[in-house]
């Protein structure tokens, strides 16, 4: 790895999943292998509904850099001075595992970060991971079978719940897929957590109250 390319860097709290309300950096990296994130490619992509711009390196806190230590010091420069509380940043993208690598994970490590990773479990999560939450993507290989959360975008044809619930995650969630249907999908996933209580409801939060 020589260059990382990063779409945005924020600081904001995680809307989703089992750390939904804790205070983050959130580390967008450039570009996916189930999307160009383009458009015109949308209807032919492995991901289809993704809800999110990844493409490029022009977002906020965004750019391209030459080493760990570099962008390390970007992310820790992104959180408050003197906060207390454990420092967490979520490496997201676009996908991050693309990107993240062992000499990042130590880098965020040497600063005192806790590092988690949102990803569509495609590749294999590198060692030293402190949080890994895998979504996966229907037809898309799942390779990452293991995590701290699984959370699962509702519904997908191609992806029922089932087909997950015997993997070895702490824990499962169902997250209702946004777009102009969000209200239907939502109350399909809890009737899904209310006949199948191994799951449960990951809402949305931070666009729930209009925060990134
Ligand atoms: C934009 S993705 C980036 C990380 C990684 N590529 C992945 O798919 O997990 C971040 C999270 O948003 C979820 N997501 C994307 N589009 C969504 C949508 N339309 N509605 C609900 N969740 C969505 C993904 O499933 C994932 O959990
Ligand atoms: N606040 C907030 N929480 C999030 N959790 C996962 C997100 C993502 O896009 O990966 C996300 C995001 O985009 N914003
Ligand atoms: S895998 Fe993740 S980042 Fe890629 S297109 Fe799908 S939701 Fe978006
Ligand atoms: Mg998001």
């Amino acid at each position: 790895m020589t260059t990382y390319s990063v779409k945005e860097r924020y600081y904001t709290l995680q809307g989703e999943g089992a750390q939904a309300g804790r205070a983050a950096v959130f580390l967008r990296f450039a570009g996916c292998n189930l999307w160009t994130g383009l458009e015109k490619d949308r209807d032919s992509a492995d991901c289809r509904f993704c809800d999110t711009d990844f493409v490029g390196t022009d977002g906020p806190g965004g750019g391209r850099f030459r080493s760990a230590d570099a962008l390390a010091d970007h992310v820790a420069a992104a959180w408050p001075a003197g906060a207390g509380g454990r420092p967490l940043v979520v490496c997201t993208g676009g996908e991050p595992l693309l990107q993240l690598d062992a000499p990042l994970i130590d880098a965020l490590h040497a600063r005192g970060f806790e590092v988690a990773v949102e990803t569509n479990g495609t590749i294999a999560a590198p060692a030293g991971l402190d949080w890994i939450c895998v979504s996966p993507k229907a037809g898309a290989p799942l390779v990452q079978t293991e995590g701290d959360e699984l959370k699962l975008v509702f519904p997908q044809d191609g992806a029922p719940p089932a087909a997950f619930e015997r993997l070895r995650f702490k824990r499962f969630f169902l997250q209702p897929m946004d777009g102009p249907e969000v209200s239907r999908h939502t109350a399909a996933a809890v009737e899904y957590c209310k006949a199948h209580p191994q799951w449960r409801l990951s809402l949305q939060t931070h666009k729930l109250i209009g925060i990134p």
